[in-house]
């Protein structure tokens, strides 16, 4: 069975920590597992971290740089150095590769995400095995995916990937950071989104010298990949061959198995490839309303409304500790809103002085996190 499977390498695995070089090993043998599984008939995708790290090599610097300026510029220089190295390996191994770059705006508006879902459509196609990054040099603040944890549990539910591997410098997600907590907990497998919850895993605030988002950010990616029907795991990047053992049934690393019921395809759009726009905080009933009984929301259970957006936005939904619940579309503008919420629906159209629809978020634009 043809399978298709999305690999992330991070700055950490891809990098000596002591000197910020390039691990050649790693990258060659990672080279030679993905051609492997290409040649087996299955569509890979590799989302490569390590553009500012190379860069940093480059140019002698000792430190990720926090200037954004300086970081863009940085990325420029690493990215192109980065995939020369993916092109001279892969060539000598006859598999044809991509260069993708996306930023979040990419995924935003409704056309390009098809786009680019055509885009890696054509690739994987053609046999091809595209390498993605973000696009760093031009990404600005609001419209960036941050980290590649997130990028590649996009480019994974895009896609409808069968597995996604995140790999990293630790072998496993552990309880909480085994470098400063070593008698934490491993984690063979996380099988819900629920179980994921209760465990209350500690990741500290960041990852390691190179790394940007630390297990946090791998974390979150794996909750959208398994709400995606992505079967994901966290694995030690200084042994890519592992990739083909855990396909074969091997239980190495940490394992997420996919929601049974994948969130649609254009509802995972509202979740994670829209940006939103404020927040409506709700009253326990809403939040039992559309968390258990799939209702669509009424103004009647909004207690506040938080930031400006319009008609069709996305929105998220919060419990009044400000933990998101949901994202939405409104069908009300954050100024039509401010004057309804706490309000019945049949008192909207004398409040706004005109007709509007019943519900705030219909159930079909509604999503829960
Ligand atoms: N609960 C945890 N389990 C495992 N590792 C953790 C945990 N919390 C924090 N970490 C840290 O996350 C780091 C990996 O993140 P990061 O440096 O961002 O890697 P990458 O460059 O691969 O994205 C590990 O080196 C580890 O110290
Ligand atoms: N786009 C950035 C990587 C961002 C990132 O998530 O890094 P990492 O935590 O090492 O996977 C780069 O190429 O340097």
């Amino acid at each position: 069975m043809s399978l298709t499977i999305v690999v992330k390498i991070g700055t950490s695995s891809l990098t000596q920590p002591e000197t910020g070089q390039l691990a050649l090993s790693t990258i060659a043998t990672l080279a030679e597992t993905l051609c492997h599984l290409r040649r087996q008939g299955h569509r890979v995708i590799l989302v490569s971290s390590g553009a500012v790290g190379v860069g940093c090599a480059r140019l002698g610097l000792t430190e990720r740089p926090k200037a954004i300026a300086l970081k863009q510029a940085v990325a420029a220089v690493g990215q192109g150095r980065l995939i020369r190295i993916y092109d001279d390996l892969f060539t000598t191994l006859q598999q044809a590769i991509a260069q993708v770059l996306l930023t979040r705006s990419d995924l935003v508006q409704r056309s390009r995400y098809l786009n680019a879902y055509n885009t890696f459509q054509e690739l994987l196609g053609l046999g091809v095995i595209p390498i993605v990054n973000e696009n760093d040099t031009v990404a600005i603040d609001e419209l960036k995916f941050g980290d590649n944890d997130t990028l590649s549990a996009l480019v994974a539910s895009l896609v409808e990937a069968d597995w996604l591997f995140l790999l990293t410098d630790v072998d496993r997600l552990y309880s909480a950071d085994p470098r400063s907590v070593p008698d934490a907990r491993p984690i063979a497998l996380v099988s819900s989104i629920k179980e994921l919850a209760q465990l209350q895993i500690q990741t500290g605030s960041q990852g390691s010298q190179w790394g940007t988002g630390g297990m946090a950010t791998k974390i979150s990616a794996a909750r959208i990949a398994i709400a995606a029907g992505v079967r994901t795991v966290i694995t030690q990047g200084r042994f890519p061959q592992n990739i083909e053992k855990i396909i074969q049934g091997e239980l190495i690393g940490t394992h997420f198995e996919p929601q049974p019921e994948p969130t649609s395809a254009r509802k995972r759009w509202i979740a994670y490839g829209l940006l939103p726009a404020g927040k409506l905080y709700l009253d326990e009933g809403a939040i039992a309303a559309i968390s258990l009984a799939g209702k669509s929301l009424l103004a009647a259970g909004i207690k506040l409304v938080e930031g400006e957006f319009r008609t069709q936005d996305a929105v998220q939904l919060c419990d009044s500790n400000g933990n998101e619940i949901a994202r939405g579309l409104v069908n009300y503008n954050s100024d039509e809103l401010q004057k309804i919420r706490g309000c019945h629906s049949r008192e909207i159209s004398a409040i706004l002085g005109y007709a509007g629809v019943e519900t705030v978020i219909h159930r079909d634009n509604l999503v829960l996190i």
